[in-house]
């Protein structure tokens, strides 16, 4: 070596290895990696990090001079120009000075660029090999850059929304509770923590954290935290299930126990969401967790949850890939057989919103290239974004391999139920943990739930329009005519605007009382249906003109928002024509003189609150308001009811007489010469418990009272009540259980009590207690029949039948 040798190398730089090195050395300066953020630097563009430059220095000095051996002691460096992506870049070295007797070397170093501009300068001191070293360097390793981060877009969507509620079950363990505080400080969920307090407390201790701000919900142990975590959720006040330190099986079981309220049609699977760095865009993996061996059903259902996550993140018709070994349908294969029928089920609609392919073998589904040389002509093939594996074991190695041996993440969750749930667990990174937190989010946030309740009620003094949304109440001032029905709506909506975006309005529903024969679901509001409902009106004057003048100001103020009506006799359309019979001459049931049953909407939704009950049971619902009817239900079906052709049949009511021997009316009319006008008024606004008392309709006020009318009018409706349970066991063949609901129902337990009172004889047995608290079940556990309390949500049904009628329109 001599001063003045020199040594070179030449190296070109892309956009990878500006990754590789930010990967390397953890300099991810945005200067470096994000375009949108250079272009607003001082160069306009992204620069190579400048120890890349320097490092081929480095590399200069190690194998060629001094060479292998090289020891670097010390460097100036000088970056000159800089490095743009693209560049190809000269590093060279120049012996300055050999410093004897010490083995050191002076060199002077350079980089240039591949216009001969100078972009690095600098001297280097070094301590040189004695003696020159001559060594074969093996094959360096391979670096690929793996990019990773499909999901993120989807966290930072996550985020942005508001926190959604979630429940913590059994949060145990020092992971458990660490990951409630995760997802909370990342901005993506609230939870509630439910289980043993002291426990939760525990765990916290141990994790060293503070619980300050978490609520905490007592349970006993994990199997009542699932239960109770599952209740929350059934009701709304959560939107996503977080698992803690129970079993995955424990939860899952109360999430799709039948009386839980979160099963669905839909049968639950899991999905990885996963991040493959070989892989060009997001990929579910499913089902890799919960359904072992599923069934050409179960696959179909798999297949929907799977689609319709990817849809809700805003990818159109995504590609099903249904894996198999193979790419043709072989008998011998059941999962080409699966797979084959499947895509015919896309195609014939039985699977919405995706494309749909099977069999295909792995690198068919994935791989373009590999689809180009097998031919395969297929929308999917090469390009799948959802792969769905014939069975849980073939799922979770796909899904495991992708892990260990590709570098994948994979964020897992729980659809198919009414909420979202995450099961992650301590052993997931970091990414994958918040992956799944953000997806349950943006799957909750995009579930219908009521937002809030608003009421106007003409009777208010100051008149007002009130708003309920979790759990506070606001109101507004009407300063309206109430006799202008528009302006009064015109106005209560220009204030709810100021409480809800109106302009995304997408349907408005309406509770129409009478459909008559001509309505068996929810319709569409036409003007021939508005015709079709007042030709009903007199069938239910004290409701039907109500409806018909709120659709009629409704479309007025929003003539481009479809509207819906729900009707109370559609549910009943399911009677058996000998119970719609009246005993009068055939030829009026055939003009629709017929029993059509009310209060369908309250049915529907109790006839979905009865899961905990056997599937048959036999079951009477007594729906007490203002209004009041009952109703056989079995198999979530309507059987009978006590209401019939009109509003005014069965049990008094508040202001209406029930049932009556028609004689009384021919009498009324005939011999007392009453006008249609004052027997229609005397039977729908002066008779009931009105009448009867002869100074209020109110339950609560008769009950309160000390007046003997008072106490007879309530003896009646409560005998009446009795009767009816009876003559409905009897349309049914037996009876299991009595479900109160509606204002006097959900509210009045003197009313329950005297009911249950004159149901001894059928073995109904009143738990005094449970009674008075208003628990869900009120009989003894040696009742006969169950006596049960279920709150009713007409509303719920109103606005459920509005969105699927949109929809199906
Ligand atoms: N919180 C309450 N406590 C006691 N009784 C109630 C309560 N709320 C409603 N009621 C009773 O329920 C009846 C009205 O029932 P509701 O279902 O609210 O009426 P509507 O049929 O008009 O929708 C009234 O007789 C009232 O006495
Ligand atoms: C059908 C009926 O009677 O309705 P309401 O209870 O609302 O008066
Ligand atoms: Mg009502």
């Amino acid at each position: 070596m001599k001063i003045g040798d020199r040594a070179s190398l030449v190296r070109h730089v892309g956009p990878k290895d500006i990754e590789l090195f930010a990967a390397v050395s953890g300099d991810a300066n945005p200067a470096h990696l994000d375009a949108g953020f250079a272009a607003h630097g001082p160069f306009g563009h992204v620069v190579v990090h400048g120890m890349w430059t320097a490092a081929l220095i480095s590399a200069v000095l190690g194998t060629r001079l001094p060479g292998p051996g090289t020891i670097y002691l010390d460097q100036q460096i000088r970056f000159n120009k800089p490095v743009s992506p693209g560049d190809t870049i000269t590093a060279e070295v120049e012996v300055a000075e050999l410093i004897e007797g010490k083995n050191r070397v002076r060199l002077t170093t350079t980089a240039r660029n591949q216009r001969g501009e100078v972009v690095l300068s600098g001297e280097a001191l070094v301590l040189a090999p004695v003696e020159q070293v001559t060594w074969v360097p093996g094959d360096l390793p391979e670096a690929v850059v793996l990019p990773k981060g499909r999901w993120q877009g989807f966290v930072e969507e996550a985020r942005a929304l508001p926190p959604v509620r979630a429940a913590v079950v059994h949060p145990c363990s020092k992971s458990a509770i660490l990951g409630a505080i995760e997802v909370r400080d990342e901005g993506l969920l609230d939870p509630i923590l439910i289980g043993p307090g002291a426990k939760i407390r525990a765990a916290a201790a141990e994790a060293g954290v503070s619980l300050d701000g978490f609520r905490i919900e007592e349970t006993e142990h994990s199997h009542a935290a699932a239960a109770r975590a599952v209740e929350l959720a059934a009701c709304g006040k959560v939107q996503v299930l977080v698992k803690g330190s129970l079993h995955s099986d424990e939860l899952l079981a109360a999430v799709v126990s039948k009386s839980g309220g979160l099963r669905t049609e839909r049968r639950i699977s899991h999905v990885y969401a996963m991040d493959v760095p070989a892989y060009r865009k997001p990929v579910i993996v499913t089902d890799a967790a919960i359904n072992i061996a599923p069934t050409l059903e179960h696959k179909r259902d798999i297949c929907q949850n799977a689609v319709d996550l990817m849809r809700l993140l805003g990818r159109d018709q995504p590609k099903v890939a249904v894996l198999a070994a193979v790419e043709t349908v072989n008998a011998t294969m059941p999962a080409t057989l699966d797979a084959a029928a499947l895509t015919v089920m896309a195609a014939r609609g039985q699977i919405t919103g995706a494309l749909v392919d099977g069999p295909l073998a792995f690198d068919n589904a994935i791989s373009p290239e590999a689809v180009a040389t097998k031919g395969i002509v297929s929308q999917v093939a090469g390009e799948a974004d959802i792969l769905l594996v014939p069975d849980l074991e073939a799922g979770n190695m796909l899904a495991k391999q992708l892990i260990y041996f590709a570098g994948a993440t994979a964020a897992g969750l729980v659809l198919g139920a009414r909420v979202p749930i995450v099961l992650t667990s301590r052993a997931d990174p970091l990414s994958a943990r918040i992956a799944s937190a953000a997806l349950a989010k943006l799957v909750a946030a995009a579930a219908p739930r009521p937002l809030a309740s608003g009421v106007i009620d003409f009777r208010d003094e100051p008149f007002e329009v009130r708003l309920t949304r979790e759990g506070k109440t606001f109101s507004g001032p009407i300063t309206a005519d109430p006799g202008d029905l528009t302006a009064v709506l015109n106005q209560a909506f220009a204030w709810l605007a100021g409480h809800f975006n109106l302009s995304r309005l997408a349907v408005i529903g309406h509770r129409v009382v009478h459909g008559g024969d001509v309505f068996t679901g929810p319709a569409r509001i036409t003007d021939q249906v508005i015709a079709q409902i007042d030709a009903l009106a007199r069938l239910a004057p004290l409701h039907q003109p109500q409806s018909l003048a709120l659709i009629r100001a409704m479309r007025g103020l929003y003539p481009d928002v479809p509207q819906t009506a729900s009707f109370d006799t559609a549910f009943h359309a399911t009677n058996p024509p000998l119970i719609r019979r009246f005993a009068l001459p055939r030829a009026l049931y055939d003009q629709g003189i017929k029993r059509y049953g009310f209060h369908g909407l309250s049915y529907r939704y109790i006839a979905g609150q009865l899961g905990d009950l056997a599937t048959d049971a036999k079951v009477v619902a007594a729906h007490l308001g203002s209004g009041a009817s009952l109703c056989a239900i079995r198999g979530g079906k309507s059987i009978d009811s006590s209401m019939g052709f009109s509003t005014l049949d069965g049990i008094p009511m508040a202001t209406r007489s029930g049932a009556l021997d028609p004689g009384v009316i021919l009498h009324l009319m005939g011999e007392m010469g009453q006008s249609l006008k004052q027997v229609e008024t005397m039977l729908y606004r002066e008779s009931g418990l009105l009448g009867v008392s002869g100074f209020e309709a109110d339950s609560r006020e008769l009950m309160a009272s000390t007046r003997p009318e008072a106490a007879e009018a309530i003896d009646l409706f409560c005998l009446r009540i009795a009767g009816e349970v009876a003559r409905l066991a009897t349309s049914m063949g037996g009876i299991d259980a009595l479900v109160f609901t509606a204002g006097i129902g959900e509210h009045q337990p003197g009313i329950r009590a005297r009911v249950a009172a004159r149901l001894g004889w059928l073995g109904a047995e009143l738990d005094p207690d449970a009674n008075e608290a208003g628990s869900r079940r009120i009989s003894t556990a040696a009742s006969r029949v169950q006596l049960l309390v279920i709150p009713t949500d007409e509303e719920s049904i109103i606005a459920q039948e509005a969105v699927s009628e949109e929809a199906a329109t």
